[in-house]
């Protein structure tokens, strides 16, 4: 059995201190022995922030791109192999401010499929300062991005708090309490604070690396806000029957994607289902993965999913 290794993800807009936050963490980790590396993401093609980390640092970087699309099958890839040569004991994501962590999430899903990590944390950093400026202002589609990264977060930090009075602190707050009723909010200055209280609960753990049951059926477990649930199908189902289930799918499900194969057509998709639309690309087997699916969103019944996959 495989290492397992931690993953934590850091989220936050562009400028709010991710990189600031991820500095004080490796310091952390190496004061307490812990060998840690990076794989950073930048949209420009220099890593600028990599230069921050120290020179012993294991890194990878993804440039010119965001995660959570034009360079989406390359994080996988790298991440993969930052494990492969160096066998960290935790991996620390650093996102372009511009990506949306539902969509990190989704890879580390199927990432999770095959390589032992269990994903700590979510960890947003919003930038005080800008987030009471767009309160005031109004909104758009930063507000909104914002808003979805704060949203995923399993702990917030509520960064540059030097540059706004304590009424506007207090705003800011309220808002991220309204926004994410679970993740603890810790106020900081350049992301000071302590770094055990960022060490965090599972939210994604590779099932084959902690369960020895063959038919155990779950294999991710949720904290806080996301909650990722990975179901193996046993065999082929019918199209329509799969197609009416997703469409069926409680609200709280955000996000729904995996390799099925159809009795009625003897053939294997892969499915996507987004804001209620579902979509099917044929595949050709691969061979590697098995026929799965996986459920991402807010806390959901994993039971109902459960006796609904098994009795179709
Ligand atoms: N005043 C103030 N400045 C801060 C604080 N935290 C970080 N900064 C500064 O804000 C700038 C951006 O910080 P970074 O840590 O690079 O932010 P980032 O989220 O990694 O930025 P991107 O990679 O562009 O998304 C830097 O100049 C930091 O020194 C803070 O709490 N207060």
């Amino acid at each position: 059995m495989s290492k397992m290794t931690s993953i934590y993800l850091l989220s936050g807009f562009l400028g709010s201190g991710k990189t600031t936050l991820l500095t004080g963490m490796m310091e952390y980790w190496n004061t307490q022995g812990i060998k840690a590396a990076v794989l950073m993401n930048e949209l420009g093609e220099v890593n600028l922030d990599g230069v921050v980390v120290g020179q012993d640092v294991p890194m990878k970087e993804l440039l010119s791109g965001c995660i959570c699309c034009t360079v989406r099958g390359d994080f996988g890839y790298q991440l993969h192999e930052l494990m492969e040569e160096h066998e960290p004991d935790v991996v620390l994501v650093e996102s372009t401010g511009v990506a949306n962590p539902m969509e990190v999430l989704d890879e580390l899903a199927e990432l999770s499929l095959y390589k032992p990590i269990e994903l700590k944390g979510v960890i947003t950093v919003v930038d005080a300062y800008h987030l009471s400026e767009l309160l005031a202002k109004g909104k758009g589609p930063t507000f909104r991005l914002m808003q979805d990264q704060i949203r995923c977060a399993s702990l917030l930090i509520l960064n540059k708090t030097d540059l706004v009075n304590l009424e506007d602190v207090e705003r800011v707050r309220e808002a991220l309490e309204d926004w994410n009723k679970r993740a603890p909010i810790i106020p900081a200055i350049r992301c000071q604070i302590d770094p055990a209280l960022l060490i965090g609960n599972t939210v994604l753990q590779n099932k084959e690396a902690t369960e020895d049951s063959r038919e155990s059926d779950g294999s991710v477990h949720g904290h806080h806000h996301m909650l990722v649930y990975t179901h193996p199908l046993t065999g082929p189902v019918d199209s329509y029957a799969f197609e009416a289930f997703l469409q069926a799918l409680p609200p709280e499900i955000h996000r729904a994607k995996g390799i099925v194969t159809f009795s009625d057509t003897a053939s294997r998709y892969l499915f996507q289902f987004a804001y209620r639309q579902a979509e099917f690309t044929k595949i050709n087997p691969q061979g590697e993965i098995g026929d799965v699916a996986v459920f991402i969103g807010e806390p959901f019944s994993k039971e109902q999913l459960q006796s609904k996959l098994n009795s179709m």
